[in-house]
């Protein structure tokens, strides 16, 4: 006896409730005609997953439920298939002013909605904010197809021993378990082994059903699994990407196997250029941008930014612009239109000079007597931010930054200036990483864009923000290495300062780091959305007060 689930990994949009729902019924026709006869939709598929305060809409629940509807009534003519759909579910004694919902999944199966779970675990920590909008559900749920009982599980409910053990003594001889589980990175690895966990707790095999794509800061990997009852690795399927993936369950006698294909695990650079890849293409298509622009300088950082857009968008949807200033080396522009040629990307010229002597000649009067400083470093990065904003205005692409998380961390970085823009794409990546993966996709050409896109000397020459003569970076911050190991330990941890000092770091470095990180935080209020790709990245898991006297 043999039973084929298929999980539908698949990139669903928040708030699009119709478009999700043909979708899913898209999947289902595909899946039942390849004899599938159970069919796993993410977490909160019909909506997209995290809809956040949309939840607190009556209209959005109802929208919710109508969608839920329209799959149940068009696969009806799939007779046998089960769906498990995930979406939210108004609680009965509701009041009207507040909508308290379930994070629910329904069995649907020949038009009807067959019975219903509520998640028991809610996670309330790092991005997840489940309590503020969901009742926690108290029953296990098992339901049988094609004589395999399968038990539902809805992805914090696994991160726990109980749910995954009441569901067996329910009678489960497999778990199903439902996924929306944001990347960063390793937490591939970390996946499989709480999954394990469960499977040698239960003995139980397990099938592991998770999403795809990008939705605002947070990118969903995919690469959903199955685990046999010993642990080992039944199958995976592919990482960032749209995929039916099937699994065969071999049930005879007691024993339960499983069988399904086996994608290759990827280093962990490979997943990270997938997951900023992933996290462009989607803020950007998603949001309904014709394409991107940016400011390509010459130093590493524009030019990685340039590097995942291309493969994000195609070269014809990116455009950069080098916009010179008196203190622009020659090799910056040199550098920067031999990399926009070797991508096959618009490239233009515009020099900032007349409007940087305008602004200072402006000021003339008040400024008299003073000497140059930051002020004037801060206006040709506002010059820039000012052309790069007049083009999106007027041409609808949107203005990718180029702040790494080392530059929002110490808030080496212009308000107003290079800040400006529509998307952060590596404000989770340290610097010292960015030199990592530049080196890395150098090597490496995983969307067939050319190998080698990035000048060897962007790389190797000193990083500088070319804003007054001869200025580099390791002026003003400590060595990056010093710098990005601290941020790590400090903002990623929330290790203590004196317990960082005591591991070995300058008192001096660590207190100085700490400082800059404290009296930044307004500056990071200001910055764009950008991708999380760590344990902890400046975003929704980042909540510190701006108005703030401790640090410790
Ligand atoms: N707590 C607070 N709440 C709200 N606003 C606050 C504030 N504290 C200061 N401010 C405001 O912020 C202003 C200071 O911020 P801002 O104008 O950005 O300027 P600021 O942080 O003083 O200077 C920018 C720094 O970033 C460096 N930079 C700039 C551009 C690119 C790069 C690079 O290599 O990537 C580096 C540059 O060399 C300089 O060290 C203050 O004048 C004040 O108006
Ligand atoms: N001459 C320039 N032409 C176009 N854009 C620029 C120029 N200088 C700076 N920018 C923009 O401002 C951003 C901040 O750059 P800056 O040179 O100040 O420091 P950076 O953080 O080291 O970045 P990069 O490594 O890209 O130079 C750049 O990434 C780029 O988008
Ligand atoms: N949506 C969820 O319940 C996700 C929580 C879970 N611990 C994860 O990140 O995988």
């Amino acid at each position: 006896m043999t039973l084929s689930i298929c999980t539908a990994q698949l990139n669903f949009v928040v708030g699009d409730m119709p478009g999700n729902a043909q979708k899913i019924i898209a999947a289902a026709r595909e899946a039942y005609a390849q004899g599938a006869r159970l069919l796993l939709t993410p977490e909160l598929a019909i909506c997209g997953y995290a809809a956040e305060d949309l939840f607190l809409r009556p209209a959005f629940i109802a929208a919710c439920d109508d969608a839920v509807k329209t799959v149940a009534r068009e696969t009806a003519g799939l007779k046998g298939l089960a769906i498990v759909l995930g979406h939210p579910q108004a609680l009965a004694h509701d009041a009207p002013a507040f909508s308290a919902c379930h994070n629910a999944a329904s069995l649907l199966r020949d038009g009807h909605i067959e019975q219903t779970y509520a998640k028991r675990e809610l996670p309330n920590y790092q991005v997840f904010d489940e309590r503020r909008y969901f009742v926690a559900g108290t029953e296990p749920c098992v339901f049988e197809v094609e004589g395999v009982r399968v038990g539902l599980l809805v992805c914090e409910d696994a991160w726990f021993a109980e749910p995954a053990r009441s569901t067996a003594a329910a009678g489960a001889q497999l778990l199903a378990v439902i996924n929306a589980s944001p990347f960063h990175l390793g937490k591939s690895a970390e996946r499989e082994a709480t999954m394990r966990a469960r499977v040698a707790e239960t003995g139980l095999p397990l099938v592991y059903a998770h999403l795809v794509g990008g939705q605002d800061e947070v990118v969903f990997e995919g690469r959903s699994f199955a685990l046999n009852a010993d642990g080992s690795v039944a199958g995976r399927g592919p990482g960032f990407e749209e995929k039916l993936v099937f699994a065969r369950v071999h049930h005879a006698q007691a024993a339960i196997k499983i069988e399904a294909d086996i994608a290759p695990e990827k280093s962990l650079e490979a997943d990270l250029w997938d997951a900023l890849v992933l996290g462009v293409r989607d803020y950007v298509g998603k949001n309904g941008f014709p394409g991107a622009l940016l400011g390509l300088s010459g130093g590493i950082d524009s030019a990685l930014v340039l590097a995942i857009a291309v493969d994000a968008l195609g070269a014809d949807k990116v455009r950069t612009v080098m916009m010179p200033s008196p203190y622009t080396a020659d090799i910056s522009w040199i550098d920067a239109r031999d990399m926009a040629e070797r991508l096959g990307v618009r490239y233009d010229e515009i020099s900032i000079k007349p409007q940087f002597e305008a602004f200072k000649a402006a000021l003339a009067g008040d400024f008299a007597g003073l000497p140059e400083d930051t002020t004037e470093e801060n206006l040709q990065a506002r010059i820039r931010g000012t052309l790069l904003m007049a083009l999106s205005n007027k041409f609808g692409a949107i203005v990718l930054t180029t702040g790494n998380k080392s530059e929002m961390s110490t808030g080496y970085c212009t308000l107003y200036g290079d800040m400006a823009g529509g998307f952060a794409v590596i404000k989770d990546v340290a610097k010292t990483r960015v030199f990592d993966l530049a080196r890395w996709r150098n090597a490496n050409d995983p969307y067939g864009t050319g190998a080698n896109p990035i000048p060897e000397r962007i790389i190797t020459r000193p990083p500088s923000a070319e804003l007054r003569p001869d200025q580099k970076d390791q002026d003003s911050l400590p060595p990056y290495e010093v710098l990005d190991a601290i941020v790590a330990r400090y903002m990623e941890n929330d290790e203590p300062i004196e317990s960082i000092i005591a591991s070995g770091f300058a008192r001096a470095d660590v207190e100085r780091v700490t400082r800059l990180i404290k009296l930044n935080e307004y500056k990071r209020r200001q910055a764009p959305v950008g991708i999380r790709v760590t344990r902890r990245s400046f975003g929704k898991d980042w909540r510190y007060p701006i108005t703030n006297k401790f640090r410790a």
